[in-house]
């Protein structure tokens, strides 16, 4: 599996924390995310590695911004983007059961380190569930192909 990892100056320590994780969790992983704490502009940072996902480069994509909604709202402008914006573990777990995220975003200022674990870990470890949730998230595709 590889995961892409980017942030900007809002989501610095969350990344950090992230990006020990999938160390041992032994995830082979990129981070693109910026590279100090100096104010940036969230979808420099999502629309990047959400490009990379959608390429086939990486299998997921893992964003966080202050809140995760101005980089999950970037990164699902590209198409074939599905971000999911998960702050608990159930959502992270259903973002791939029913929706077949390929992206997770997080706010590290709505959640703190230990529960930003739980969410990528569930994330990273569910899978699609297919059948009747196909036919909906291919609506979604079809969509995008218009
Ligand atoms: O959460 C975010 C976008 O959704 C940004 O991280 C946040 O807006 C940055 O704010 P500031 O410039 O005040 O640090």
């Amino acid at each position: 599996m590889k995961v892409i990892l980017s942030s900007d100056h809002g989501g610095v320590n969350l990344r950090k924390e992230v990006g020990s994780l999938l160390e041992e969790m032994n995830i082979d992983y990129e981070d693109m995310g910026c590279t100090c704490e100096e104010s940036v502009d969230y979808p420099d940072f999502g629309i990047p590695p959400a490009e990379r996902v959608a390429k086939g480069e990486f299998d997921y994509g893992i964003l966080i911004c202050g809140t995760g909604i101005g980089i999950s709202m970037s990164a699902n402008k590209v198409k074939g983007i599905r971000c999911a914006l998960a702050h608990d573990v159930f959502s992270a777990k259903m973002s791939r059961q029913h929706n077949n995220a390929n992206m997770l975003a997080m706010g590290e200022r709505v959640i703190g380190p230990g529960l930003a674990r739980e969410i990528t870990k569930a994330f990273l470890e569910s899978e699609f569930d297919g059948g009747r949730h196909e036919k909906r998230v291919n609506k979604i595709i079809a969509y995008e192909e218009q």
